[in-house]
């Protein structure tokens, strides 16, 4: 007969921002605890419009460690996963839940193992750092199934195994990753600077070039830098330490010129056609207004991402995008600009004609030459929270078996076309 006290699964579901960096951190002094060569800084965006949901549960039933992401199981037994599992069940307590009779002691972690299911609502590896919401969430919902004690800034050591930016995802506003000095990487870990509410005009305006996977993975784009580059031992030793301090001053002060002035010398990684094109627009506004309105940033890929200083810049930001990279002609507007849609509004875009109508930006100096469909779609955000933990009807796993739900599968299926 089965033994009906084995049949209990326990899960948690949790959400996780991502996060976007304004001080890069690029280059490793350890590859395999993942610990950078500089600090970096990094704005947490808002989850409404980019972030992970995972659900953990854990079963005596469960044979295996195994993770399903975006519908198909994945392998888990590369180190990075590992670091992460090991690091977070060694920190694993008790745990006992009344309302379902189950009691776990610190020992029986060492033998029970998880089933992991996530999904992100945004493309995965196009450079929109799913590997920093992944991990940041993965360690997040573990701890809390776990019942581990650890604060955020020991989580975020832990997500760090994950991928390095995922340490930054662990809380949300405006964050540091201090790149600590000690060998094991114990002091290499996120702090908050300021939370999402302390500058809350900031409006994040994301330009998806593709959605295509990467060509080149910021790991190893940063490990043959690392290799090559005396320029990025001068920039880790000299230039970003003056650079973090002058970004955390400009942030608690809310000092838009300065946090502008920063963001975009920092982002030295563009290499595309397109990101030039942005640059160029987004140096000629701000040169013509006399003070910064937008700061540009990007990462190993070509996207770019946009700060500007307001919703009223935003609004008039959006209008010279759409000018100058308005969609291919089948596109609808609703899947041509994603997340806060208001800003359409007031840029005064409510359908596909009302881009073509649009005034030349003065900064363009060819306003006949559009480059229609270069942008794949623009998201528009904001700073946004932390982590949280979601309730039980937003589980990904089946509460009985521990298995991907079957109407979450459809989900995606539908999501993935
Ligand atoms: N939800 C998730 N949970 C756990 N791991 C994830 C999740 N999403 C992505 N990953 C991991 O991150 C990898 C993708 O990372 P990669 O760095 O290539 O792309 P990216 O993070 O989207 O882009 P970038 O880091 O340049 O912004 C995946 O192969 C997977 O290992
Ligand atoms: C350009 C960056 O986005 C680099 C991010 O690199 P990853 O964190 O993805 O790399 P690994 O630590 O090897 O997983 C800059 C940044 O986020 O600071």
């Amino acid at each position: 007969m089965a033994d009906e006290s084995r049949k209990w699964v326990l899960m948690v579901t949790a959400q996780t921002p991502t996060n976007i960096a304004v001080i890069k951190y690029w280059g490793k002094r350890d590859e395999k605890l993942i610990l950078p060569v500089n600090d970096s800084i990094s704005v947490t965006l808002d989850p409404a419009h980019l972030c992970t949901t995972t659900t953990v549960s854990v079963s005596p039933t469960f044979d295996q460690d195994r993770m399903w992401l975006n519908g198909e199981e994945i392998s888990i037994s590369g180190g990075r996963f590992q670091s992460c599992l090991r690091e977070i069940r060694s920190r694993a307590t008790d745990v006992d839940d009344k309302e379902k009779g189950i009691k776990i002691t610190k020992k029986d972690w060492e033998n029970l193992h998880v089933h992991i299911s996530s999904y992100n609502n945004f493309p995965t590896a196009a450079g929109l750092a799913s590997s920093a919401a992944g991990f940041a969430c993965l360690v997040f919902a573990l701890g809390k199934l776990m019942n581990v004690k650890e604060d955020y800034s020991q989580l975020s050591a832990i997500a760090r195994q994950g991928s390095g930016s995922a340490c930054r995802s662990l809380y949300g506003g405006f964050v540091k990753w201090i790149m600590g000095k000690d060998e094991k990487g114990t002091d290499s870990l996120a702090v908050q600077v300021a939370d999402e509410k302390h500058w809350d005009e900031l409006v994040i305006v994301i330009a998806v070039v593709s959605s295509r996977q990467k060509e080149t993975s910021s790991t190893t784009g940063m490990r043959d830098t690392v290799e090559t580059s005396l320029l990025l031992q001068h920039r880790a030793k000299e230039i970003v330490p003056k650079r973090i301090l002058k970004m955390e001053e400009a942030i608690k002060n809310r000092d838009f010129a300065s946090f502008a002035q920063l963001t975009c010398t920092d982002s030295n990684q563009f290499h595309a056609d397109l990101c030039f094109r942005i640059i160029s627009l987004v140096e000629k506004w701000n040169k013509a207004e006399g003070t910064p309105q937008v700061a540009y940033t990007f990462d190993a890929g070509p996207n770019a991402v946009l700060i500007a200083r307001n919703r009223k810049t935003a609004a008039l930001l959006v209008q010279k995008l759409l000018f100058c990279f308005p969609p291919n002609s089948d596109a609808d507007l609703n899947s041509f600009v994603l997340g806060d849609k208001s800003i359409l509004k007031d840029a005064g875009v409510e359908s596909p004609e009302d881009i073509e109508t649009l005034p030349p930006p003065p900064e363009i100096k060819d306003p006949s030459q559009k480059f229609r469909g270069d942008v794949s779609y623009f998201i528009c955000t904001r700073p946004g929270r932390g982590p949280v933990v979601l309730s039980d009807e937003s589980h990904l796993l089946n509460p009985e078996t521990g298995l991907p739900k079957p109407t979450q599968m459809a989900v995606w299926i539908m999501l993935l076309g």
